[in-house]
């Protein structure tokens, strides 16, 4: 992989998905250059996880192209190319009591448990240190995983996540079941992060509009596996648009940089 590639990080062109017969994605064209930052919009079903997965270079398409960093998939190995990529999995299989500053250096080798036979680079070490301190994890670097509530552990993997320094950050639902605060602290730490690294590109896929960081720059709206719009924030996140996308009458608004979405008001007898 050339670090100096600079075409579009992920292009996907008239992408289906079909499984055991059913269009699970259809007709699906993307591109996403270095510095946007992109929410994948839509309901439950829609096909949010299934696109990741295709951007993420987990699997496959079953017709059209994706190319992940100017890489084809169907033609190279997708497991070198994972290795560009940072993939937050939020099911990240970890059962021993590492502390956080550990867990986070696991990423420098992309393995689960460190290893402990050889001595990290001082690079590695450093950098643990700026990505804990970007994703406002320093006050419990030394706290075991075992510990750590659902909102930490999101952080600290977002943080492991960037060890390799990827050109693409990837992340399924990352505010999924936070506390109000836990979840302000995850959008506060990616806006931070985006802004220290300008070439960084991300994909959120969420359904909540309230989980959008302030620095989302497009969105993608999906529906029943089909796109019903992608663009810029200004130009995709329009109440007509929400609406058509969660087939429900949706009025959205942005505030100081935040959505949020509410059903349209019915009039309510006797009120
Ligand atoms: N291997 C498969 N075979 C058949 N159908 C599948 C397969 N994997 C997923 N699906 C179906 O494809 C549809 C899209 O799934 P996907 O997980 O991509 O949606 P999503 O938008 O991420 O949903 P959610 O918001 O509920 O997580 C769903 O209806 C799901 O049941």
């Amino acid at each position: 992989m050339s670090p100096s590639f600079d075409g579009p990080l992920l292009r996907t062109h008239d992408v289906d998905v079909v499984r055991d017969g059913r269009h699970l994605l259809r007709g699906i064209t993307l591109e996403i250059q270095p510095g946007e930052h992109w929410a994948l919009l839509g309901p439950n079903g829609a096909g949010k996880s299934t696109l990741l997965a295709l951007l993420g270079a987990v699997s496959h398409p079953t017709r059209g192209t994706v190319d992940v960093l100017g890489r084809r998939l169907g033609r190279v190995d997708i497991r070198e190319l994972r290795a560009h990529l940072g993939h937050v999995n939020p099911r990240h299989p970890l059962r021993s009591p590492l502390t956080v500053r550990e867990v986070v250096l696991t990423g420098h080798t992309n393995t689960i448990e460190p290893e402990w036979h050889r001595k990290p680079a001082p690079e590695a070490v450093e950098r643990v240190e700026q990505l804990i301190e970007t994703l406002g994890m320093a006050a419990m670097a030394e706290a075991p995983w075992t510990t750590l509530s659902q909102g930490e552990r999101g952080r600290a993997l977002i943080a492991r996540a960037l060890m390799p320094s990827p050109r693409l950050l990837l992340l399924d639902e990352p505010a999924t079941g936070l506390d109000l605060t836990a979840r302000e602290l995850l959008l506060d730490s990616l806006d931070l992060l985006r802004h220290q690294h300008p070439e960084l590109a991300s994909v959120l896929v969420t359904h909540h509009l309230e989980e959008l960081p302030e620095s989302t720059t497009h969105a993608l709206l999906l529906r029943g596996g089909e796109c019903v719009a992608a663009g810029t924030v200004d130009e995709v996140m329009t109440t007509e648009l929400i609406s058509e996308t969660f087939g429900h009458p949706i009025r959205i608004s942005r505030h100081e940089g935040r959505w949020t979405a509410r059903a349209a008001a019915r009039r309510v007898p006797g009120r």
